[in-house]
């Protein structure tokens, strides 16, 4: 599958805006920009892909709120995040709730994400909230986060440096879900040969086959208010993309991001996970029972075996048994034959209706639309698998 084939079909993503994309010049709510932004995810989840949004913002809010100018010392950041974050989750509730969005507040420290148990309820405090069409929406819980103190005590521990900020925290959770996508919206739109900021002769790398030292290099320094630079998001990126995430990172300022990004346009700094297929293929054909059955004529057997395609609706003759979007079931030809497995985009009440048309009449069939294939590729196991 493509690059841009794959940011399509992307169906689990966690957006992370940093700091300059929540904030006018890190104090002030960017109100239009966010709310255009609330609005693009609503529609997402809307149309059944699951959303995770990492937003930063509470230490300028807060700093703002409290009438505080100039660095501030670590206790008054704390102090700043206390007071910036309720008003932070009040207007991303408000605005979510608009366009009729339920959105969940997690705050997370370094330590929890260590901690294989808190881990646990984590991933499974986020699946649930997806299950339940929420929107979850994490930070960082910066007045009880020991990270800074650690970086103010051990500035060049490699330990600190390794406790990224949201950058870090965003490929962790994506990780921990499963996310087919992370996409990094930040103050600049992409990885440049050099920061574009003091180097007029920058230029956009627009994808990035893996992150190694010479990358790193060419990534340093953040932006007043920010924390992590685009080193932190290259570290973050590489993290996310070993575990089988793919990372874009983009200009969060700019128009209908999220639409234009999805669409696969060539917009920032694509990071392809090398991972993912095997480690997604593994878990199809390791999972120990399927919860139904798709029958494929011959001529979709033929394409997903010699053209390597996607299951259309097209090629599918009968649906077996009951389940949800995202369920792994059987696929069988037409004897009987068990030919694979693979996980459903659609539940199989609207596989059933969808069955032997054609993708393009998803929306009338339907009276909405996710994807056009009923598997995508990246889903499929074909061959001898465990029924
Ligand atoms: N090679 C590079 N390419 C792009 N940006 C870079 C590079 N090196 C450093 N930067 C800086 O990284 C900044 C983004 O990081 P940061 O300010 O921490 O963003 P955020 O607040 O979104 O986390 C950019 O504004 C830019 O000045
Ligand atoms: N947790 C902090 C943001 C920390 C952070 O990661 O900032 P940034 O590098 O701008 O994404 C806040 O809410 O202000």
């Amino acid at each position: 599958m493509s690059t841009r084939e794959r940011v399509r079909e992307a169906k689990r993503i966690v957006v992370k805006l940093g700091t300059h994309v929540v904030t006018h010049d890190g104090r002030e709510f960017a109100l239009g920009r966010v709310f255009a932004l609330v609005e693009s995810l609503a529609q997402l989840r809307r149309s059944g892909r699951d959303v995770v949004l990492v937003s930063s913002g509470a230490v300028g809010l807060g700093r703002r709120a409290l009438g505080l100018e100039g660095e501030l010392s670590l206790g008054l950041r704390q102090a700043c995040a206390a007071a910036g974050q309720g008003r932070l989750i009040a207007l991303y509730t408000q605005a979510f709730g608009q366009l009729d969005v339920e959105v969940a507040q997690v705050l997370l420290t370094q330590e929890d994400l260590g901690d294989p148990d808190r881990a646990l309820c984590l991933r499974t405090t986020l699946l649930r909230l997806l299950e339940l069409g929420a929107v979850p929406i994490l930070n960082e819980n910066d007045s009880v986060s020991v990270r800074e103190i650690v970086e103010l005590l051990e500035p060049s521990s490699t330990e600190a440096a390794a406790f990224g900020d949201n950058d870090g925290l965003s490929a962790r959770v994506a990780a921990a879900i499963d996310a087919d996508l992370l996409i990094l919206a930040t103050d600049v739109d992409g990885l440049y040969t050099a920061n574009p900021r003091t180097d007029p002769e920058a230029r956009r790398i627009p994808s990035l086959e893996a992150i190694d030292a010479e990358t790193l290099a060419r990534a340093a320094g953040s932006s007043a208010g920010g924390t992590g630079g685009m080193r932190s998001k290259l570290e973050a990126a590489r993290n996310a993309s070993e575990a089988g995430v793919d990372v874009l990172i983009v200009d969060g300022h700019a128009p209908r991001l999220i639409e234009r990004a999805l669409a696969g346009e060539d917009l920032g700094t694509f990071v392809a996970s090398p991972e993912r297929p095997s480690a997604r293929r593994r878990q199809i054909a390791l999972a120990p029972r399927c919860a139904g059955a798709l029958i494929l004529n011959a001529g979709a057997i033929a394409a997903l075996l010699e053209r390597k395609a996607s299951l259309l609706p097209v090629g599918v003759v009968g649906i077996e048994g009951q389940f949800g979007t995202g369920a792994l079931v059987e696929l069988r030809d037409e004897t009987g034959r068990a030919r694979g497995r693979g996980l459903v985009n659609y539940d199989s009440d609207a596989c059933r209706e969808l069955a032997g048309k054609h993708s393009r009449e998803i929306d009338r069939v339907l009276g909405w639309r996710g994807y056009d294939a009923l598997i995508t590729r990246d889903n499929l196991v074909l061959g001898d698998v465990e029924a």
